[in-house]
């Protein structure tokens, strides 16, 4: 039986990101329960339902969310459906910690933007993990004490094991470069102004027609420049790396093994195979941060603002991979509700 003020959550879409957030909340995090679980695919549902108790299982987002014992969503169903889970959120009130991306596209995310503004007060936490992640929040702190004075260069490689089967050359940009976006924006406090995506030859282990590597280069309204490389079929785990140049020095992250070992004539450590191993951390503490942030009746985190100036790169990024060339990002006037993220 869940303690007085527990938060009931309603978890839509219950794939690989969904079942590990029911995980999370009822047995890693404190202060909530998992109540209702969504899915389209209603065997899924029931067997996830099925793990804990208490819990419905629904094929309609809505249909969940009138339950009475539903008072948080947490979305995890394909960036596509967002939209329509997050509206009807809204037309219920209740507080949402949405995966990434917010939506696919910048028009879909500027209504998501004007249907929050509508409701006069923040009600989405978006699902932007590395905000997180021990050593990125560091990496941050560093940053903002101004000691190594102003970012010149941020150079980051985001490497996947291999692509899952349907993956094409556009998700590299919507479902992965999209943390660099992210990321380049929270730790340099700049928006992105213009994108361009360069094409190496494919990778002989990238499936048929899929473009990877890429070289994904931005371009920021406080004159630095950004390069990302992004390889989903790299074949040997799972790595996320950052290094900021600055006037007075650099810092980088993402080289941590957690232990080294030194045997036979060798020394190394281990490679995390995927990314709920490399940031389950930062997932853990992002969930609870929304917990207890929404049991204080307040929103923080990456806020629709973040999504949306994301999703414009996105679309950006995508038209530059396949036009070739420098693609600029145009964003609307920034809201006052947004004024900090
Ligand atoms: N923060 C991160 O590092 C990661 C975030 N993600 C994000 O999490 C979300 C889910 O990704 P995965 O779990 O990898 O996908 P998945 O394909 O494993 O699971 C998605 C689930 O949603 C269900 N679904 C589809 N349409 C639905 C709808 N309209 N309503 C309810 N359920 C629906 C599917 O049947 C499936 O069970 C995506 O937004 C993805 O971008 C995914 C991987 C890592
Ligand atoms: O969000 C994620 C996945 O959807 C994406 O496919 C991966 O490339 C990212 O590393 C992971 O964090």
């Amino acid at each position: 039986m869940a303690s007085p003020g527990t938060l009931k959550v309603a978890v839509v879409g219950t794939g690989k990101m969904g079942a590990d957030h029911v995980r999370r909340i009822q047995e890693v995090i404190s202060g909530a329960r998992v109540t209702a679980v969504v899915d389209v695919d209603a065997e899924r549902a029931k067997a996830v339902a099925a793990r804990v108790d208490g819990c419905t299982a629904h094929t309609d987002p809505a249909e969940a969310m009138a339950s009475a014992d539903v008072d948080a969503v947490l979305i995890a169903s394909p960036g596509p459906a967002h939209e329509a889970a997050l509206l009807a959120a809204f037309a219920r009130d209740l507080p949402v910690l949405c995966e990434k991306p917010l939506t696919p596209d910048a028009a879909s995310a500027l209504r998501v933007l004007q249907a929050e503004l509508s409701l006069g007060r923040r009600r989405v936490q978006v699902g932007f993990m590395r905000r997180y992640d021990t050593e990125y929040v560091k990496l941050k702190s560093l940053l903002d004490t101004g000691q190594l004075g102003r970012p010149l260069l941020l150079h980051n490689r985001h490497r996947n094991l291999a692509s899952p089967p349907g993956w094409t050359s556009e998700m590299l940009i919507n479902d992965s470069v999209v943390h660099e976006m992210d990321v380049t924006r929270w730790l340099l406090g700049q928006e992105i102004t213009g994108i361009t995506v360069l094409r190496p030859t494919p990778s002989a282990n990238a499936p048929d027609a899929v473009q990877d590597p890429q070289f994904v280069l931005f371009e920021t309204d406080g004159g630095a420049i950004v390069d990302t490389e992004i390889f989903v079929n790299c074949g040997f785990g799972y790595q996320v790396q950052a290094e900021v140049v600055c006037e007075r020095g650099t810092a980088r992250i993402g080289d941590g093994h957690a232990m080294v070992t030194t045997m036979a004539g060798r020394w190394g450590g281990t490679v995390a195979q995927d990314f709920v191993e490399r940031f389950a951390d930062a997932y853990d503490r992002e969930v609870q941060a929304w917990v207890d942030a929404t049991r204080r009746g307040e929103v923080g985190g990456p806020s629709v603002w973040d999504g949306y100036a994301v999703a414009a790169v996105c679309e950006a990024g995508v038209r530059s991979l396949r036009e070739g060339g420098r693609v600029a990002v145009e964003l609307v006037e920034r809201p006052a509700l947004y004024a900090v993220s």
